[in-house]
């Protein structure tokens, strides 16, 4: 089953939302086509845009041998049949990197999909396009994050970095953790070579990013190994006051070094750094990670899922000032 965009069928934007398309302007890029640009500084997890998608399908979309090839998605054909005419004319007006496909609405959906998901009611996974998100350019260090919102059935991106007036938004396609080689890889299915930043380093500087992406990209497997450090170190006076800090800092320098806080283990070293800092009275320094946590949890999760309080007063959480305790 597919769904198209229905005023009936869904909730409608919330208010504060309907004022986003202030906020940018699609336009010209200089060698990627169209791209988004931000109108206005958005801070790091502001709100850059949030739009109903045009067409919702399931991610995999059968392909029927037995009709013509560029006939052979009539899946996809019919959903686009059932939208209004504006809606399909803007569908056929997104960016097609596979002309090489003959059903140009294939291509078309292959170059713009937004991920979904899993729907209630459903086992399989959905994606999406968007008339203004599905033009957000790829960047190996993105500056921005999409994600679907089920309560208002839209995505919202929202900055991962600070985005100054003027500047080109970017989302990741990929997993940005891989090395170049294998980036660039997965990129291909998308008719470009990337040539951002740390795609276009060479010799010992792309090995160094390569490294420092191989460990972030593992780094949680060491996660429970250093909660349990912190809470040892948290309760031994013995122990040096930054002895945890050393290993959590070294991840923060990497993710800044690669401009990459990656969603899948950022939230861990961010929430041991500030509960280190809280436990020897370091309300600057608690401040400070608790704020990156706050505004990195709105841009991956929409929410600051608590960080505000603790950015606004370290010194009621629970941890504060347990070392020096621990030594009285
Ligand atoms: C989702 S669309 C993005 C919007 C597109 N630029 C447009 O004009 O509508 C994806 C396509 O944009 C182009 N693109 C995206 N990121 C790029 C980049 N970093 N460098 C060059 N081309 C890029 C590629 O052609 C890719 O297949």
């Amino acid at each position: 089953m597919l769904y198209h965009r229905d005023k009936q069928e869904f909730p409608s934007l919330h208010r504060s939302h309907a004022a986003d398309s202030t906020r940018y302007r699609v336009a010209d890029t200089v060698s990627a086509g169209k791209g988004v640009f931000v109108t206005a500084d958005v801070e790091r997890g502001g709100r850059v845009m949030c739009e109903r998608p045009l067409v919702v399908y399931p991610q995999f979309l059968p392909f029927h041998r037995d009709l013509p090839p560029e006939r052979a998605y009539p899946e996809l054909e019919d959903a686009l049949a059932r939208l209004p005419p504006d809606r399909c004319e803007a569908f056929f007006r997104l960016a097609n990197s596979h002309p090489q496909e003959p059903s140009r609405e294939k291509g078309i959906v292959d170059t713009n999909a937004l991920h979904i998901g899993l729907l209630p009611g459903s086992t399989q996974q959905y994606a999406a396009l968007c008339n203004d998100i599905s033009r957000i350019n790829h960047s190996c260090s993105p500056n921005a994050a999409y994600r679907f919102d089920l309560a208002t059935f839209s995505f919202e991106v929202r900055a991962l970095f600070p985005i100054p007036a003027g500047c080109q938004v970017f989302i990741s396609y990929i997993d940005p953790a891989l090395p170049r080689v294998s980036r660039q890889q997965a990129l291909s299915d998308y008719g470009f070579t990337c040539a951002c930043a740390y795609c276009s380093l060479t010799g010992p500087t792309l090995e160094q990013s390569d490294t420092r992406r191989a460990l972030i990209a593992r780094a949680d497997a060491g996660h429970t190994t250093r909660d349990a450090a912190l809470e040892r170190w948290a309760d031994d006076p013995d122990m040096s006051d930054d002895y945890v800090n050393r290993v959590d800092k070294m991840y923060m320098d990497l993710f800044e070094a690669e401009q990459l806080y990656y969603e899948p283990v950022w939230e861990g070293f961010a929430t041991r750094l500030c509960k280190a800092c809280c436990a020897v009275e370091d309300a600057e320094g608690a401040r400070r990670w608790a704020g990156l946590a706050r505004a990195l949890s709105c841009a991956y999760t929409g929410d600051e899922r608590g960080w505000a309080a603790v950015e606004a007063a370290p010194e009621r959480t629970e941890g504060w000032g347990r070392r020096r305790k621990a030594g009285e």
